[in-house]
C-alpha cells in the first residue's frame, strides 16, 4: 500500500494565493540547500513548514523576503515576483509581511512603546500621535499585554518578550506572517500560550502564515497543513493528522 501523501495542494478555502513558490534552487557552494523546492500559501491559511534542524527553512523565509537571490526558479509575493523587484518594491512588499524573528529582535534601549512604534514611523503613511498612541495599545491588548506600554525589555519575561514581538508585527496589520521558531526557548506552557496566539490572531486577522518550526507541539496546535522539508525538497504536504499516519519512516521519525 502506498501509504506516502500526495503532494498535490489541497482545495484552499479561498483560491487567492498569497506566496507561491516554484522549482526553487539555492546551494552555497556544494551545499545544495534547496532543490526543486515548491510550496503554495493560500489566504487565511497556517502553512507550517517542517524540517530538521539545517534543511533549509530560514534560507527558505530568506529567499521569500528577498534578503537572498535564488539561484533558479519564482517566487512570487502577493502577486510580485520577489527575485525581479528593485529594493523600493521589495520595501514595499516588505511593508505588507510580518516577521517573527526567533531573538524577537526588539530594541533593548527603547520601552515597548517605542518598539511599537519604530514600523509605524518607518511606514509611507504619515500617522498622528493619536493614531500612533491607538494603534500601539490595541496591538498591545492583542497579545494580552496592555499594561506594559512603558516597561522595557529588560523587565519582560521571555513569552512576554515575544508577545511583545509579536505585537509590533501586528501593527502595521501585515496580509502574511512569518514566524521563525515562534516557540523555541519558551517554557511549555508558555509556548502552548504562543500557540494559542497566533491562531486567534489568524481568526481575528485573517493574516496568512508560513510557520517554521520544529515543534511538534506547534505544528500540531497551529498548523492548517504541514509542508515537510527534506532534502531540498517539499518532500510531503499535508494536514497534521495526516502526517502524523503516514508509514513512510522518513515522515514517522518527525513524530516519535
Ligand atoms: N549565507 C550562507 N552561506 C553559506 N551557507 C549558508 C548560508 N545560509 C545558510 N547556509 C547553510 O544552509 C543550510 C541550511 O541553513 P538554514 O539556516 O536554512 O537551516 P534551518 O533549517 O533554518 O536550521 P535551524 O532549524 O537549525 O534554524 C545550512 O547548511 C547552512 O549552513
Amino acid at each position: 500500500m502506498d501509504t506516502t501523501i500526495s503532494a498535490i495542494p489541497r482545495k484552499p478555502k479561498d483560491g487567492q494565493i498569497m506566496i507561491e513558490v516554484k522549482h526553487l534552487y539555492k546551494s552555497f557552494g556544494k551545499i545544495h540547500v534547496l532543490q526543486d523546492f515548491n510550496l503554495t500559501l493560500h489566504r487565511q491559511e497556517n502553512l507550517v513548514v517542517l524540517g530538521k534542524s539545517g534543511s533549509g527553512k530560514s534560507v527558505l523565509i530568506k529567499c521569500i523576503i528577498g534578503l537572498l537571490k535564488p539561484d533558479k526558479g519564482s517566487i512570487i509575493v502577493l502577486g510580485e515576483s520577489v527575485p525581479d523587484l528593485n529594493e523600493e518594491k521589495l520595501d514595499q512588499v516588505r511593508m505588507k509581511i510580518g516577521f517573527l524573528f526567533q531573538g524577537n529582535a526588539l530594541y533593548d534601549s527603547m520601552t515597548v512603546r517605542e518598539n511599537l512604534e519604530f514600523p509605524l514611523r518607518r511606514h509611507t503613511v504619515n500617522y498622528s500621535q493619536d493614531q500612533i498612541n491607538e494603534l500601539v495599545a490595541e496591538a498591545l491588548e492583542n497579545v494580552g499585554l496592555p499594561h506594559t506600554t512603558e516597561m522595557m525589555p529588560s523587565e519582560l519575561s521571555g513569552g512576554m518578550l515575544k508577545r511583545v514581538a509579536l505585537a509590533r508585527t501586528l501593527i502595521l496589520k501585515p496580509e502574511i506572517i512569518l514566524y521563525d521558531e515562534p516557540t523555541t526557548g519558551l517554557d511549555p506552557v508558555t509556548a502552548r500560550e504562543i500557540d494559542k496566539l497566533i491562531v486567534a490572531l489568524q481568526k481575528k486577522y485573517h493574516t496568512a502564515s508560513i510557520i517554521i518550526t520544529h515543534d511538534m507541539h506547534c505544528v500540531k496546535n497551529t498548523a492548517d497543513r504541514v509542508a515537510l522539508l527534506l532534502n531540498g525538497r517539499c518532500y510531503t504536504e499535508g494536514t497534521y493528522k495526516e502526517l502524523e499516519n503516514a508509514e513512510d519512516p522518513k515522515i514517522k521519525q518527525f513524530f516519535e
